[in-house]
């Protein structure tokens, strides 16, 4: 399915989507399991998938990889009528692969047609219908025009009377942190959902606590920000009022994605409930069950796991 037909988007996500190819291994040689992955298009389906109206924005290349994902956004439900196939540009890639520390990406995605996206490429009337317009620090890190469409993109988002939802996603291999700090707190001053991850946070903020680094986000203006904190859960704050949502325990594998599958599953339930707090007990199910298979989007469950789950 290309296009919802007219109805008005819940949600929709703006960024780079990037094939995967997460290392694995038969009869001790290293093979390559081929997926998909990129943080808001893996946020963008895991919404779908929790029964959100979800679009995409981006620019794949004219190659069968960006073919792939035209492909996975229809199987998905995700409408993508106004994602650009770019003539003679290349859809980026990356390899997971594992260690003691957890996964580690390596990016082949310089020059990548979500790169090449401009101010101009924007469609504004997508944006100005969607309820939510969600976008990462991996959108605005790729090349200065795409981090300059996001800024665009958010502020379009907000005239129109959107809520935006900026999940941090420090990638330092793409950018430094001085200029990733200026740039995701210039944006996240900008947004009414901020969705950082501890490390991540810790690393952008300077401050160790979480409670600190929920008032910090709060304090840039934001309404609600949703810290995940690895194995730990998450915590949640508004103005006057923090929670720490404990994880689920499920027998990991990969938690490559788990944090788009929180992401997408929390905005998918709040923007039904409009509760923050239990939005991300909801998204904790939906992480924890994300990391139960190898790669970013196969193993992203549906409502009903997720509902099961909670019974459970
Ligand atoms: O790194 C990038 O640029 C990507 O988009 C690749 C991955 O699909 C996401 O990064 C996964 O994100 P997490 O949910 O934080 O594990």
């Amino acid at each position: 399915m290309a296009s919802l037909q007219g109805e008005a988007l819940d949600i929709l996500a703006f960024g780079e989507p990037l094939m995967e190819f997460a290392e694995t291994e038969r009869q001790g040689e290293a093979l390559y399991l081929p997926g998909f992955g990129g943080d808001t298009s893996n946020a963008a389906i895991a919404a779908a998938r929790m029964g959100a109206r979800v679009g995409y924005f981006t620019a794949v290349g004219s190659d069968a990889f960006g073919q792939g994902f035209l492909d996975l956004w229809d199987r998905e439900n995700v409408d993508r009528s106004s994602v650009k196939v770019m003539p003679g540009a290349r859809t980026g890639v990356y390899v997971i692969s594992y260690g003691p520390q957890g996964h580690q990406f390596s990016y082949y995605r310089a020059g990548s047609a979500a790169s090449l996206v401009t101010p101009a490429d924007l469609p504004l009337d997508v944006i100005a219908s969607a309820k939510i317009l969600h976008v990462s620090g991996i959108s605005q890190a790729i090349s200065t025009t795409a981090a300059d469409a996001c800024f665009a993109a958010i502020r379009h988002a907000k005239a129109a009377g959107a809520t935006v939802s900026y999940d941090t996603n420090l990638r330092l291999s793409l950018w430094p942190l001085d200029r990733a700090r200026a740039v995701i707190h210039g944006a996240v001053a900008l947004s009414d959902i901020a969705r950082p991850g501890l490390d991540d946070a810790q690393q952008l903020t300077g401050l160790d606590r979480a409670e600190d680094i929920c008032d910090f986000y709060l304090g840039l203006g934001c309404r609600i920000v949703a810290l995940t904190l690895g194995k730990e859960g998450a915590m949640v704050a508004i103005p006057g009022e923090r929670q720490v949502i404990p994880s689920k325990k499920v027998d990991a594998v990969d938690a490559s994605g788990a944090g788009d599958a929180f992401g997408g599953a929390f905005l998918a339930e709040w923007l039904r409930s409009r509760n923050p707090f239990a939005a991300a007990e909801f998204a904790n199910a939906a992480a924890a069950l994300s990391t139960r298979g190898k790669g970013a989007v196969a193993p992203l469950p549906r409502r009903a796991d997720v509902e099961a789950f909670l019974r459970a």
